[in-house]
């Protein structure tokens, strides 16, 4: 307790710290599962500083970023703790060195960061190690986002898996693993992958119950969109700190140059590509407090601790919900109400498919699994951002196992928020007929667009329609009893479940967007809707009022998913994800609508009927 307040300044501990605390200086193996921002670092922090426990010496902390190192050693230092960087693979900085030469030295330094490949790959790490080890003057290990050893592909870390090392050679010495993000089996992977001894396991729940979710319509163009940001940052966040998560670096620069010279706000933007300097000091400058807004790729996310976000508002939707949770993670990090809030567009979220699918950015191809993993996480998150019925909390909780009963939401979620009552529709039979428009539609026709293929759907007749002779086919007008919304939120479903997907042809300045059957599926299709009645409380704006100066809420300019496609030809501008931070994803080439067969199609249809019975999926 002393050293929480004397060293750390704090007053008290948070759920679950005092005893992961205790059960190191036990000589205990610990796992340590806490939401993002829930203190985790305290758990080694704190024992690092104190030399009563059953082991004694060097903390030795792995960690996965040399910046997230670097900024941790710097805030330990300047709480007077003997913390050193030992560094990475790649670096061999006069950090690193000097931390060799104290831990050789007798004046031994209290925390040691460094990377599971720095590990791995240094001879001279592996004999440090081994003398203290036989010094009895390592007093634990601790393992840093342990999620990073369950996870693969594009996340796999070699030299994290082969932390098992530390077991092997160093038994006696203790293990803490620590994470904000892992479900049951990869809590169990990451016990068995570290041979943790009988861990003392402090689990609590994903919910931050301080950060309130939304969804919005994200307007069709760019000027809409950034125009949609500025006007809920204006209204609801004036003054806050906050980030406005960007998908592509071009997206990044140009948001926040809007947001600076249109609407006055006071952003930077933040990305991989830029020059070192100049990054580091917009990061400096918003932690600062210099200026407000940072508008960042994921490649601003881990390890940033600023307590005061109020808002983190995802301008392209995330790659998936983990992504989701670490980005929205960074708000409200002092326990204070904050807004995440994510504009979707359904052009977005077939842009990122179309980039996991691409060859683009990639050397060589993935291995179709980690593809496929990819496009699952795309079709979760898509589903979140689709879903107008359910507990935006339950929804994200759920993705990580727990249950969350939305009775606890407390209204803090915008579908919470919404009154009315919940349906659910068996929509089976409209996807099969969905299935013979478009068998239909595409014997004649080469090439349509969604919204098109829509308005056959609904029975609409207009000039196109009749041009192409569609209004004689047998199953025009076959959706005609369903609800535009009803409409939309099936074909997006259609496509997510990739029955349908979305080619985007560029056609000079523009896009075009024509819908092709990707596989005719064996699915019950059972959506909810609700039947809208007085709302249940307001949207969320958690931290509303702060800084806004009526208080009014201002609901940010959005236009309605149908209006994604209200240009008939489906144009677009095109997307310049071609920039993104992340690296690489393969295409696959979509099956034309012409090149699937008959036949096949027609059994595949009768597949779905008999087997529409006993598979059951519910969204
Ligand atoms: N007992 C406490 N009382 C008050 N504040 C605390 C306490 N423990 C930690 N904090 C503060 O909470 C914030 C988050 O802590 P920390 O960075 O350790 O989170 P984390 O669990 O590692 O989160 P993430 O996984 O998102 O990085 C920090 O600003 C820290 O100072």
């Amino acid at each position: 307790m002393s050293a929480l307040k004397g060293i750390f300044g704090l007053s008290s501990f948070r759920k679950n710290q005092l005893e992961a605390i205790n059960a190191t200086l036990d000589g205990k193996d610990v796992f340590v599962l806490m939401p993002t921002g829930g203190g985790k670092s305290l758990c080694y922090q704190l024992p690092a500083t104190c030399q009563t426990g059953k082991t004694q010496g060097v903390t030795f902390v792995f960690s996965p970023l040399i910046a997230l190192i670097s900024e941790q050693v710097a805030s330990l230092r300047s709480k007077q703790i003997d913390a050193h960087n030992l560094g990475s693979a790649i670096t061999s900085t006069e950090d690193a060195r000097e931390a060799a030469r104290r831990l050789r030295s007798s004046a031994k330094p209290s925390i040691v960061y460094i990377t599971p490949e720095k590990l791995k790959e240094s001879a001279q790490v592996q004999e440090i190690l081994t003398d203290l080890y036989e010094a009895k003057l390592l007093a634990r290990f601790v393992i840093d986002e342990a999620h990073v050893i369950a996870s693969w592909g594009r996340d796999f870390r070699d030299a994290y898996t082969e932390l098992n090392v530390l077991r092997e050679r160093y038994p006696d010495v203790p293990i803490m693993a620590l994470t904000a993000t892992a479900n049951q089996s990869a809590i169990q992977d990451i016990i068995n992958s570290l041979s943790l001894r009988d861990p003392v396991c402090l689990t609590q729940s994903f919910n931050r119950s301080n950060l309130h979710y939304k969804v919005c319509d994200k307007p069709s163009t760019k000027k809409k969109s950034i125009e949609a940001v500025a006007a809920y940052i204006r209204s609801q966040h004036h003054n806050d700190t906050g980030i406005v998560y960007c998908f592509s670096r071009n997206d990044c620069e140009e948001v926040a140059l809007r947001l600076r010279e249109d609407y006055n706000l006071p952003a930077r933007h933040y990305h991989a590509g830029m020059d070192p300097k100049e990054r580091e000091l917009n990061q400096v400058d918003w932690l600062n407090g210099k200026y407000n807004i940072i508008v960042a790729t994921i490649a601003f996310g881990m390890g940033i601790d600023k307590p005061d976000v109020r808002f983190v508002i995802h301008h392209t939707m995330p790659k998936s919900l983990d992504g989701f949770y670490q980005e929205t993670g960074r708000a409200g990090r002092d326990g204070e109400a904050a807004d995440c809030v994510l504009f979707y567009a359904y052009k977005d979220s077939i842009s990122l498919r179309n980039m996991i699918c691409s060859d683009r950015d990639r050397d060589k191809s993935l291995p179709p699994a980690e593809k496929k993993r990819l496009q699952e996480e795309l079709q979760a998150v898509t589903r979140y951002c689709t879903n107008n019925v359910d507990c935006r909390r339950s929804l994200v909780l759920d993705h990580f196992g727990e249950k969350f009963d939305p009775a606890n939401c407390h209204n803090s979620c915008d579908n919470c928020c919404r009154g009315g009552v919940t349906m659910e529709k068996d929509l089976t039979d409209e996807t099969l007929k969905i299935i013979a428009l478009f068998n239909e539609m595409s014997a004649i026709t080469e090439n349509f667009t969604l919204n098109h293929f829509k308005d056959v759907y609904r029975g609409r007749n207009n000039l196109k329609i009749r041009d192409a002779g569609h209004e004689k086919l047998k199953s025009y007008a076959s959706g005609a009893q369903l609800s535009p919304e009803m409409t939309n939120r099936l074909m997006s479903e259609i496509t997510t479940l990739n029955i349908f997907c979305i080619k985007r042809v560029p056609v000079g300045k523009w896009t075009q967007e024509y819908v092709q059957a990707c596989l005719a599926g064996t699915l019950r299709i059972i959506l909810k809707f609700k039947d809208e009645g007085p709302p249940k409380g307001k949207a969320p704006a958690a931290a509303k009022g702060r800084g806004s100066k009526n208080g009014k809420q201002k609901a940010p300019e959005a236009e309605s998913f149908l209006s994604l496609y209200r240009d008939d030809d489906g144009r677009d501008e095109i997307s310049d994800f071609d920039d993104m931070d992340v690296s690489g994803f393969v295409m696959e080439q979509p099956v034309t609508g012409a090149a699937i067969n008959e036949d096949l199609t027609q059994s595949l249809f009768n597949e779905l009927k008999k087997l529409r019975d006993n598979v059951d999926i519910s969204y």
